[in-house]
């Protein structure tokens, strides 16, 4: 995990390219066309100056900029002035909503909140610096790198724009290093391979310790190399620099030589007792990987080889041991000699909802009093990897300059519990507040500004196409019976068919039942909730309808219904248990991404069988998220939400909550341990009252299979259809999560990350343990890209995009 392979310090790119719209070669910016760039450009050693021009391509129809590169990764780099932009006077900056996309890969998505920092005030127009997006892209033999901005369909008016789009090619193997296994921080125990059919974004590349490196200062690929200031948590007064005083020897590109010319270690002086040093590095909200490349260098001519003075120490990510024995000489083969190490993090395992990177080095004894070396790190790059939709798009701000950067909130660990750091990088300057606070205010202080940020964030990140009834009338050959799918306590379901851009697309549309509880503001929480969610595991919301006191939801059709639908009380051929439990995983996967992937914490309180729903190719979605909480106050019910959980989902509803109206996480926790249940035994959550009495234990699933639990007769309970079918260790790793996610108690509830991890364990062992009269038994692959890394040799048809290339 290490890349030590000797080259020349600068590398030539063989692709060089710049399209520049502030040049003057481009006398039109108004371009309709598709054109090729074809000007080789060599970075000068200043930036361009500017004109009074307008400095910009934009266009409001779609526009593909094709780059004739070479075959291997390249770096794309899209640079954004919006300021500079719109003050040129051409067009209203609120209507810049577009995507860009490259192959498949979708690279950004932007929102009216993309340009909500700084606006088109003139506080702003200052600054020149550009808000830069860059990408590795890997490009195929014989094809092209080509860039298509996409204006929005849903706004009228839409438009795209950018400032320069750059592509330069980077020596292959340099991040995505296809055969190397990477541990995967928290499961180090496990490996993760990234390969080029993945797409990077660059989130940090940081020179810790050190100064601003400008991209004419890098190896030769013009990557910056920020300082680390405003992402230090410690006192920079509690680290020190250290300064190279042995010969730099470059042995590839990974940095160019003053990342490694110094470094920062800790202090012996330091206040803090724990000698460490910790950064804090915000990640986009949303379920991403992450690739983390630490670059370290012995640069003291003191620590040698056979020195017993060596430098060892720790890091940890997460909180969690990335190195328990990080130890530079020895991996370098000698002091001046650069190493990196990469690692894959998983932004939506973060504990307590948290979307930020935490990282720190700490000296092997834990203490500033070490007679040894002190930890120390060189240099940090953070790439967010693309998911399975082979998206980047998160949250995207253009207003703000070094966009990812805009700011953190953040608490510092151990012993400066109470101190709150506000860093705020915007506009090219760096304000850093340090406001000790202690535990209440903090959390008085941060649950309002969340609170006022998601409503904020909600009514600006709406992206859902609005039908009209006319279309729906028709969709559904007004509203046919012959076309319902089902019906809830929401109205009524139809299969329709609506235009897309190209094609008809099918899909399912929900109809309010004019007497139906959930009323107008409800409609619209679904709509705000759901059009800013998109999982491979959530149902996705196309568009809604809102004319003549109609409130009508349209979702992408799930062919195969609901998970309850092949579990009991139909005709169907039974679910394989391969199937239940990749249809149980990718459930688990939904929740848990709303309960900590998703921008804020939401709860979904409706979680049962008929809630999953299931596309053509059996991937599981969950649905209905009319009577989701989000955010971090959740403890306030508020009278005006329906409580149709209460109502609706007997049989599925927590104990705690229905006692105590204590609504947490673990509310969905214990529901999906019904389901779990569910789908073990083939029953429902509740049978239908029975008069034998003797019988009535059995009701409530979850009573009796508690009951049969305790009672070691769990075995009797088991679908008959099961029965062989299930590894041993498989079934006693299911039957084992599911009782814990019944436990009485929310807090000795698992997390929905630890059901997840579990039930993966199971799918593990179900693998391992098949025999070949299992393997043959006629199953169709069911495939599951395992959190902890593990590879499925048939990946691909777990995730499916939204597959209505309409709306959203
Ligand atoms: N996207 C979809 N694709 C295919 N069928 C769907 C889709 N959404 C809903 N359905 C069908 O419509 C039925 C009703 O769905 P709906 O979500 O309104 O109610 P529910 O979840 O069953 O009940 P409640 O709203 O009371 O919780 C479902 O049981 C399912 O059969």
């Amino acid at each position: 995990n290490s890349g030590e392979v000797p080259l020349p310090s600068i590398y030539e790119p063989t692709d060089i390219y710049l399209l520049d719209c502030s040049s003057n070669d481009l006398t039109s910016l108004d371009r309709t066309n598709f054109f090729v760039v074809s000007k080789a450009y060599t970075r000068s050693e200043t930036e361009p100056t500017f004109s009074e021009k307008p400095q910009a391509c934009f266009h409001k129809k779609q526009v593909t900029y094709t780059f004739p590169v070479s075959s291997g990764p390249k770096f794309l780099r899209l640079y954004f002035d919006p300021i500079m932009f719109s003050n040129s006077g051409f067009h209203e900056i609120s209507k810049a909503l577009f995507s860009v996309k490259t192959g498949s890969y979708t690279l950004l998505k932007t929102s009216n909140s993309s340009y909500s920092e700084c606006g088109t005030s003139s506080d702003c127009y200052h600054d020149r610096s550009y808000t830069v997006k860059e990408f590795c892209i890997n490009v195929d033999d014989g094809q092209a790198l080509n860039v298509t901005f996409i204006p929005s369909p849903q706004v009228s008016g839409a438009y795209f724009f950018f400032n320069k789009i750059e592509v330069v090619s980077m020596p292959s193997n340099l991040y995505i290093r296809e055969s190397v296994p990477l541990p995967l921080i928290g499961e180090l125990s496990s490996s993760y391979y990234i390969n080029n059919s993945r797409a990077l974004e660059t989130i940090y590349r940081l020179n810790i310790g050190g100064d601003l490196i400008t991209p004419q200062g890098d190896t030769g690929m013009f990557r910056q190399w920020m300082p680390d200031t405003s992402y230090l948590i410690t006192d920079e007064r509690d680290t020190i620099i250290i300064d190279s005083n042995v010969q730099i020897e470059l042995s590839s590109y990974g940095a160019p030589q003053p990342v490694y010319a110094s470094a920062r270690a800790v202090s012996s002086g330091s206040r803090n007792q724990d000698g460490a040093i910790r950064w804090s590095l915000p990640l986009d909200s949303g379920s991403f990987h992450y690739l983390v490349r630490l670059h370290f260098c012995e640069i003291s001519k003191e620590i040698n080889i056979v020195d017993q003075y060596q430098r060892v120490f720790h890091v940890y990510m997460k909180n969690q041991t990335a190195e328990d024995h990080a130890d530079i000489l020895h991996w370098a083969h000698g002091a001046g000699i650069p190493v990196y190490r990469d690692y894959i993090v998983d932004s939506s395992q973060h504990s307590n909802g948290r979307t930020y990177l935490s990282l720190s080095i700490e000296n092997s004894n834990g203490s500033i009093k070490t007679k040894e070396p002190p930890a120390m790190l060189n240099g940090i790059e953070v790439f967010k990897l693309s998911d399975c939709n082979n998206s980047l798009a998160g949250s995207f701000a253009l207003g703000a300059r070094k966009s990812s950067w805009k700011h953190a909130i953040d608490y510092d660990h151990g012993e400066d519990n109470h101190l709150v750091k506000i860093s705020f990088a915007t506009f090219g300057n760096v304000f850093l507040v340090m406001i000790p606070i202690f535990g209440l205010l903090y959390k008085v202080f941060v649950s309002d500004v969340k609170q006022r940020r998601i409503m904020q964030s909600q009514s600006s990140d709406v992206h859902c196409k609005s039908f009209s009834l006319d279309e729906l009338k028709l969709a559904t050959e007004n509203f046919s019976d012959d076309l319902l799918l089902g019906a809830g306590g929401y109205g009524k379901v139809y299969k329709g068919s609506v235009h897309g851009e190209t094609n008809n697309y099918v899909v399912a549309i929900k109809r309010a039942n004019p007497c139906s509880k959930q009323g107008l503001k409800e409609f619209e929480t679904e709509i705000l909730l759901l059009s800013q969610l998109r999982h491979c595991h959530l149902v996705s919301l196309i568009g809604c309808c809102k004319e003549k006191n109609e409130m009508i939801l349209v979702y992408d059709y799930m062919a195969n219904g609901t998970l309850c639908d092949h579990l009991y009380n139909t005709n169907k051929p039974p679910l394989s248990w391969k199937r239940r439990l990749s249809i149980c995983i990718g459930a688990a996967r939904g929740l848990h991404y709303l309960h900590i992937g998703a921008k804020h914490k939401i709860i979904h309180r409706g979680v049962k069988s008929s809630n999953i729903l299931l596309d053509k190719d059996w991937v599981a979605k969950v649905s209905d998220f009319g009577l989701s909480k989000i955010g971090p106050n959740m403890l306030s019910q508020s009278n005006t939400h329906i409580s149709t959980m209460v109502k609706g989902s007997f049989g599925y509803l927590d104990p705690e909550y229905y006692k105590r109206q204590k609504l947490t996480e673990k509310s969905d926790v214990y529901s999906f341990g019904v389901v779990l249940f569910e789908v073990l035994c083939a029953r429902p959550a509740v049978l239908q009252a029975t008069t034998v009495e003797e019988e009535h234990e059995k009701v409530n699933l979850a009573e009796w299979s508690l009951h049969c639990y305790r009672s070691g007769t769990l075995d009797q309970i088991i679908d008959p259809f099961l029965q062989g079918k299930i590894d041993p260790t498989c079934l006693m790793i299911f039957t084992e999560v599911a009782r814990k996610c019944l436990a009485d108690k929310g807090c000795e509830r698992p997390t929905m990350g630890e059901v997840l991890w579990n039930l993966e364990q199971a799918w593990l062992q179900q693998l391992d343990g098949e025999t070949d009269d299992m393997k043959i038994s006629g199953e169709l692959p069911v495939i599951v890209e395992l959190q902890n890394g593990g590879s499925d040799p048939t990946p691909g048809i777990e995730f499916s995009e939204i597959i209505v290339p309409i709306g959203r």
